[in-house]
């Protein structure tokens, strides 16, 4: 491994540029070694001002650049599971973005051949992981001192989806962040999707399902549900209140300045993701860097974007028809058992 881990960037777009700008200038131990986008104006736009970055618009040709020793996806969901594949066959350790790869069933392919090469190379980028109010609530809820968890209310808004944002991506790609992180906080698989939606509102792009109400349940018997609503036009919210049977504790109010002048206070509300969660993001990568420089992999594993994208897709299913739906789980090969 060389002094600097050289790190290939899989697209150029919202988060990729982001990653890219935060390996080069924030996160020790790493450089970007190449960069893959499509749209080659992009690539070259992300790496402006550093020096020596080659950009290229297949993704396999930033993975055999010259100098990359690990992977960051940041492309479309739907180019993951390709990209992921070509990086194990290169023996290559990846950090990818959520989701995962969007359905099941190319999920499962993913684990499989991972299983196969025997040995962790995947972390999937659910951040919240690394976010230091959710790792509170993680520490509170582990510690045991409000008892068992009986319930998860959650918030989940944007300002507004990206064109072309569907009504089952509110469930597979927005929801997928709080399906990992009641998996996580809980300890527990979700066994079963109830999606309700009440009238769309005026501000969602015509035929979205925007918002939606989405319940969950746990195999310890527990409740999880989640307002999601990616076209609230006022903020990005992210809220997560634990009901236990000895107390409740809640986390996403702290993100806000409280500005006072010319008589009145206003609390300044974050606009998206990047600003709300800039620290974790930073965590998340730097976390990323120091496991694999020691070989290691830690974070969110491939069997938990596997998890991920099923339990998602029943929520999809029960979008569709109304329906509770019941989650398929395939068996979890032993590589993933916990440590
Ligand atoms: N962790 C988080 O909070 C967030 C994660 N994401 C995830 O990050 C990923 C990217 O999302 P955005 O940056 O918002 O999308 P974007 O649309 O802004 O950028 C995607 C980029 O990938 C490029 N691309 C398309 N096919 C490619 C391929 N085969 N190889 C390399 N590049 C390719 C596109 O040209 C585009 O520049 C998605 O998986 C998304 O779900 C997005 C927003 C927040
Ligand atoms: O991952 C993300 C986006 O892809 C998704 O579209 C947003 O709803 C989430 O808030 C953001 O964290």
């Amino acid at each position: 491994m060389s002094e600097l881990l050289g790190v290939a960037v899989l697209g150029a777009g919202h988060m990729g540029a982001d990653h890219v700008r935060r390996l080069d200038r924030v996160v020790s131990g790493a450089r970007v070694a190449a960069v893959a986008d499509p749209d080659a104006e992009r690539a070259k736009a992300a790496v402006a001002g550093m020096d020596g970055v080659a950009t290229h618009t297949e993704a396999e040709a930033a993975l055999d650049a010259p100098g990359v020793e690990a992977v960051l996806i940041a492309s479309p969901g739907e180019a993951h599971e390709e990209a992921l594949l070509a990086a194990f066959a290169r023996g290559l350790p990846v950090l990818c973005e959520k989701p995962m790869v969007p359905g099941s069933a190319g999920a499962l392919r993913v684990v499989e051949a991972e299983a196969r090469l025997g040995r962790r190379l995947a972390q999937i980028g659910f951040m919240r992981r690394y976010d230091a109010e959710y790792r509170q609530l993680k520490s509170l809820l582990d510690g045991g001192r409000l008892g068992r968890p009986l319930m998860l209310h959650c918030t989940h808004r944007n300002v507004a989806s990206p064109p072309g944002f569907t009504s089952a991506m509110l469930v597979e790609s927005s929801v997928s962040h709080e399906i990992d992180a009641a998996r996580w906080l809980l300890g527990q698989e979700l066994t079963a999707v109830t999606v309700l939606r009440p009238r769309p509102s005026a501000g969602a792009p015509e035929g979205l399902l925007d918002p939606q109400f989405v319940l969950f349940e746990t195999e310890g018997g527990a409740l999880v549900d989640v307002e999601v609503f990616v076209n609230c036009g006022f903020g990005y919210e992210v809220r997560c209140e634990a009901v236990c049977e000895a107390g409740s504790a809640r986390i996403g109010d702290a993100h806000t300045m409280v500005v006072t002048e010319a008589g009145g206070s206003r609390e300044e509300v974050p606009q998206d993701y990047l600003v709300r969660f800039a620290d974790a993001y930073d965590r998340e990568v730097q976390a990323w860097v120091d496991a694999t420089r020691r070989g290691r992999v830690t974070g969110a594993s491939a069997w938990d974007g596997y998890a991920a994208s099923a339990v998602a897709e029943a929520g999809v299913r029960a979008l569709e028809t109304g329906v509770r739906t019941a989650v398929d789980l395939a068996g979890r090969p032993a590589l993933y058992d916990p440590s």
